[in-house]
């Protein structure tokens, strides 16, 4: 991955553009996120998705049933088994969503200049006349001239199965619209977003809290997606929901950012999450469009500086029923890394499109390709500059492990870890070539019985750019003896021989403690 060395700012020869790149180990450092559904969810399709790159699998439950998202979840569990690729499981909440119930399931046909009414009781058909929607509180929030978008489950507002809608009149609980645009809707269930208007409903709603106590707890949810998070309050709220639910103290909460309250509050927001999901979908709906770019750039050097990995969604639309992106869609993959994303979350790609296997292989390709003109020199002398001085020990030994695997070329890093903390600080100082992550286990008690830690954090930094974990054996003591560490160690050097990311006579650089001090050390390998 860090075989060929160009930079963005300096001069590139033409021709080296031509030049093909050789398969890397991994196919990215970069992670991705994919949305599970329909079309994605054969223990068949999920393999090839792993294979292709996917670390993440996402189940969104705006949509489906716990049954449904379970039998999707057996066969990732199939998939990850066979592959022996690792995957994390995300729940992502349906939240404050505004959708329209299609029971007939008949499309619906939207003629530009007529009328559509909004109306609150839901025991109403859906027809071109009227949609009745999931919230009373429509007529109070929205007044004439806003703009309501609505669609099929991710729509992007610029195709025929999505209407843009302006509200002409208030009628009691009815709110009036006037359609802008010709357009069908399809489907059972449609979606709709109300431009910059706030929503009266929590962000954790009672269905989403079910959906984690039941679904969330049995499965051990490594993220918690938090759909249109508005205010540093509601990840609060949401970490104080999962404490209470055993295992589930450990998930990691990623902050959806989907609208300009989440986007004005975003300092707040990041200082309480452990993520950030930038959803483009929604955000790119409530923000003017010459506005978008400038968010995803602010959004993610604050993750950057802050250490927090970030996710980009609605990368390659088009490839929902396209073997390839557009122009701007390729590029805008490229951008979103050069931004400092450490992962792109496919939506209606990989759940309903058409080639789920292909979109996260060549998503992947333009992630590595967008690596290697990442300029990581300069984006080190930031982030060093940005921490400022006195670092703290553990930070000041990362940073350092960073700078000398680039000096001696190093193919890998070694971290050892056991909070992942170590590790994510590493990966912070963006290093060129994979950290591979070795958890090791800690026993720990709830004092009801003993249990081993490690699988989150593994599994958690399968979102992180750059991090490749594995799990150290738990008959390993977790404290720091020397014994322990190289027999650790030697594990963590197979394990990278075996899988042809280290080969003999590399240079390894290795992040450790022995007895209480932290140290870098650098190993060359024999053969
Ligand atoms: N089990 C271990 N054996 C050896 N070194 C470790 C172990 N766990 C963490 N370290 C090292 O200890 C330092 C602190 O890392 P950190 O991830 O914060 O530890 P912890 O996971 O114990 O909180 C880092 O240098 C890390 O590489
Ligand atoms: C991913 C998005 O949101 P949703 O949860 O609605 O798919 C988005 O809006 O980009
Ligand atoms: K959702
Ligand atoms: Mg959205």
């Amino acid at each position: 991955m860090h075989a060929t060395h160009l930079l963005l700012e300096e001069p590139i020869r033409m021709a080296s553009i031509l030049e093909s790149s050789k398969p890397n180990f991994f196919p990215s450092m970069s992670k991705i996120v994919g949305t599970l559904g329909p079309k994605s969810r054969s223990v068949e399709v999920i393999s090839g998705c792993l294979k292709a790159g996917m670390s993440v699998a996402r189940f969104d439950f705006s949509w489906g049933d716990g049954d449904y998202h379970q039998e999707t979840l057996e066969n990732l569990k199939l998939a990850v088994k066979t592959t022996k690729k690792l995957c994390a499981v995300m729940l992502d909440t349906v939240g404050p969503e505004l959708q329209v119930l299609n029971k007939s399931e008949q499309s619906i046909s939207l003629e530009a200049d007529a009328f559509v009414v909004l109306t609150s009781d839901q025991d109403k058909e859906a027809t071109s006349k009227l949609f009745p929607i999931n919230f009373s509180g429509l007529a109070k929030a929205v007044k004439k001239g806003d703009t309501i978008f609505v669609g099929q489950y991710l729509f992007t507002g610029s195709e025929t199965t999505s209407a843009w809608l302006e509200v002409v009149e208030i009628k009691g609980e009815d709110v009036v619209c006037v359609i802008k645009n010709s357009a069908t809707l399809a489907g059972p269930l449609f979606t709709l977003h109300a431009s910059q208007i706030h929503i009266e409903i929590p962000t954790l709603t009672e269905k989403d809290k079910e959906a984690i106590s039941t679904w969330g707890a049995r499965n051990k949810i490594d993220f918690l997606s938090l759909s249109s998070t508005r205010h540093a309050e509601d990840v609060r709220q949401a970490r104080e929901y999962l404490s209470k639910l055993g295992d589930l103290q450990s998930t990691q909460i990623f902050a959806k950012i989907e609208n300009v309250e989440g986007l004005t509050n975003f300092d707040e927001i990041l200082q309480e999450a452990d993520g950030i999901i930038l959803s483009r979908g929604n955000l790119g709906i409530d923000l003017p469009p010459e506005k978008v770019f400038l968010f995803q750039k602010a959004a993610l050097y604050k993750c950057n500086m802050a250490g927090k990995p970030s996710v980009v969604t609605r990368v390659v639309d088009s490839m929902t029923d396209n073997l390839r992106p557009t122009r701007a869609e390729a590029t805008d993959v490229a951008n979103a890394i050069l931004d400092g994303s450490d992962a792109i979350l496919l939506g209606a790609e990989t759940l309903r499109g058409l080639y789920p296997v292909e979109t996260i292989s060549i998503v992947g390709k333009i992630c590595a390709e967008a690596e290697k003109v990442f300029n990581q020199d300069l984006y080190f002398k930031k982030t060093v500059k940005y921490v400022g001085e006195p670092m703290t020990h553990l930070e000041s030994i990362a940073s350092s492990a960073v700078r000398a695997a680039i000096k001696v070329k190093a193919s890998v890093i070694i971290v050892f870890t056991s909070s992942g903390r170590a590790a994510r600080l590493i990966a912070k100082y963006r290093p060129t070539m994979p950290v591979l992550s070795v958890v090791v286990p800690r026993l720990k008690t709830n004092q009801l019985k003993w249990n081993f830690t490690g699988a989150f954090e593994a599994r958690q930094s399968l979102i992180v750019r750059g991090l490749f974990p594995m799990l150290a054996d738990p008959r390993h003591p977790a404290e720091s003896t020397n014994a322990t560490n190289e027999s650790v160690l030697k594990v963590a050097l197979d394990h990278g021989k075996a899988s042809g990311v280290i080969k003999s006579h590399d240079r390894v650089v290795v992040c450790q403690k022995v007895g209480d001090a932290s140290v870098v050390k650098i190993i060359e390998l024999e053969d």
